[in-house]
């Protein structure tokens, strides 16, 4: 409504979500849940997110039918009836569409609707105390927040500025998730999840050569040596390259082309290393990490040039308690399960503040990061890992004893002929607790949650000798490593 000055009113909400990816998404739902609270989530892609159409989704969907088809390939009798048959790579990517559900997000705003979320379409920033602007396509809209401002702007991928990297117009993880070509030789820059997951795809898809250029000594730097050891031979065996302590120095295309996302941008690539070798391609990814989305958000309208959070996840530095950050914009464990952890503490902590309710208590701390963050590495073999390493343990100033085995018990051997995998416990002595664990193999990532359940309720250890696993299940090694541990 305009004033009498022409100035248009801004649209007032309770609360305001500046990105509609999982974390912002769930903060938005859980702001306003069972109240009369208002809230509206701005988004200027595609409601769900980088996690529904171009990250978690698409490359779990890319994943699974090659695990399936080694699982059967494992498998007297499964074996014999597959003969030499590979995946049906167009099937495979028809299945993944389903999945990113062809890039239409009218299923996710009816969702937005039915938990009573308005969603307005359009890039927001700050523009000040509780105030946020939104360049809409019909012009820009001024929306101004009662009670809070929740940036969930996700992040971007790192493309190193090494030189003609940016010219040869390389693929970043949106185009590997939503491939509709496959690469004949690929080079992939960077040794970390993205890296190793793309990897696996683009062979079980048919890339005939996968270079991986690990700038560090080894892939997946953060996890125990026996995963990242486990991943990387595996990658080896089915023929990739994985080059450690390599980068690249300099990159030069033959007619590189915006030809659309997934497919081949351009002639063959030429990969100048560091090590004086030349590395040609017909495609080259770069997973080299990703950085919080804080650009063009208007953070020094707020005083800010970047974005930490306490446990309530409330931003550093702004009075008031208004302003929050979700997700991995947040800088705390850039997953999404995490994500949406952090956007179901933010929408109870604004919930309570809104009723002056203190958020003194645990549903109001986000206290899982940091010690036990789950994470599966979805490759063949699956790393699955809670908490600390022994490393980061040790380093953490702990008093350390570890255990760690094959795993090798009738449920493992039942799932697959080949299989093999191994566990680790990470366990303090002060406290006779876990303080993290690793599971490598075929299909570990249901293991996970028992981990975590005893990271996080800090379960002693002879009281887990009364967690008695299924026989025969895969658990049933949870029952070994206590074994091994009494001796
Ligand atoms: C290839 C790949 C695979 C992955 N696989 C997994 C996995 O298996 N498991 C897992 O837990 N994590 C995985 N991740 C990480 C996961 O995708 C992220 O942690 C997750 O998407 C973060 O959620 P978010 O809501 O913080 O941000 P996002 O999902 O990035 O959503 C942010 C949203 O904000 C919007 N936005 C940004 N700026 C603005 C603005 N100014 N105005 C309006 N809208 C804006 C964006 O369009 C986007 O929709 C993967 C990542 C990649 C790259
Ligand atoms: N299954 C999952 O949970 C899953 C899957 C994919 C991605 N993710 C998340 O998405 C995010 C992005 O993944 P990612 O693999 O891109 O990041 P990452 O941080 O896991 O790995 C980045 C890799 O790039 C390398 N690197 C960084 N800068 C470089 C440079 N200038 N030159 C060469 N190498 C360089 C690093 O050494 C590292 O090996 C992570 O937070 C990851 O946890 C999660």
């Amino acid at each position: 409504m305009p004033s009498e000055s022409g100035a248009v009113a801004p649209t007032e909400y309770d609360v305001v979500v500046i990105g509609g990816g999982p974390a912002g998404e769930v903060a938005a739902q859980y702001a306003v849940a069972g109240s009369d609270r208002t809230a509206v989530i701005v988004e200027h892609e595609l409601l769900g997110g980088e996690c529904s159409y171009w990250a978690c989704m698409p490359s779990k969907a890319l994943l699974r039918p090659g695990s399936v088809l080694g699982a059967g390939r494992a498998m007297a009798g499964v074996r014999e009836s597959l003969g030499g048959n590979t995946l049906d790579v167009p099937s495979v990517l028809r299945r993944r569409d389903r999945f990113t559900s062809h890039h239409d997000d009218s299923g996710q705003e009816s969702w937005a609707t039915s938990v009573g979320v308005d969603v307005l379409r359009g890039s927001g920033r700050l523009a000040g105390d509780r105030a946020v602007v939104v360049d809409t396509a019909d012009g820009t809209r001024t929306l101004a927040a009662r009670l809070a401002v929740v940036l969930a702007t996700g992040s971007s991928p790192t493309v190193p500025a090494t030189p003609g990297l940016r010219e040869a117009l390389p693929w970043t993880s949106r185009d590997a998730t939503n491939l509709a070509e496959v690469p004949d030789r690929v080079a992939i820059i960077g040794g970390g999840v993205v890296a190793c997951e793309a990897a696996s795809w683009l062979l079980d898809l048919g890339a005939r050569e996968v270079t991986l250029l690990v700038r560090g000594p080894a892939l997946l730097a953060s996890a125990e040596p026996f995963a990242r050891d486990a991943v990387a031979a595996a990658l080896r065996a089915r023929g990739a390259e994985v080059r450690t302590g390599v980068s690249a120095a300099a990159v030069r295309r033959a007619s590189p082309r915006d030809t659309g996302v997934g497919r081949i941008h351009g002639g063959p690539v030429t990969v100048s290393l560091d090590d004086d070798s030349d590395l040609v391609v017909d495609e080259l990814l770069v997973a080299a990490g990703r950085r919080p989305a804080i650009a063009g958000l208007g953070l020094e309208s707020v005083g800010l040039d970047a974005v930490s959070t306490d446990d309530h996840l409330t931003v550093a530095g702004v009075t008031g308690n208004w302003l929050y950050a979700v997700g991995d914009v947040a800088g705390r464990s850039p997953l999404t399960h995490m994500g949406k952890y952090h956007g179901r503490i933010c929408g109870d902590v604004i919930a309570a503040r809104a009723r002056s309710h203190s958020v003194d208590g645990d549903r109001y701390r986000a206290g899982a990061d940091g010690s036990a963050v789950p994470q599966v590495v979805f490759t063949s073999p699956e790393v699955a890992s809670v908490g600390r390493t022994e490393r980061a343990a040790r380093a953490a100033g702990f008093d350390v004893e570890t255990v760690d085995l094959d795993i090798a018990v009738a449920g493992s051997s039942l799932s697959r002929d080949d299989f093999t995998g191994h566990a680790k416990l990470v366990i303090d002595r002060a406290s006779d607790t876990l303080l993290g664990a690793t599971f490598v193999g075929t299909e570990v990532a249901e293991l996970l949650h028992a981990a975590t359940v005893a990271v996080v309720g800090a379960v002693p250890l002879p009281a887990l000798w009364h967690a008695v696993p299924a026989y025969p299940t895969v658990s049933e090694v949870w029952l070994r490593l206590l074994e091994a541990r009494r001796g």
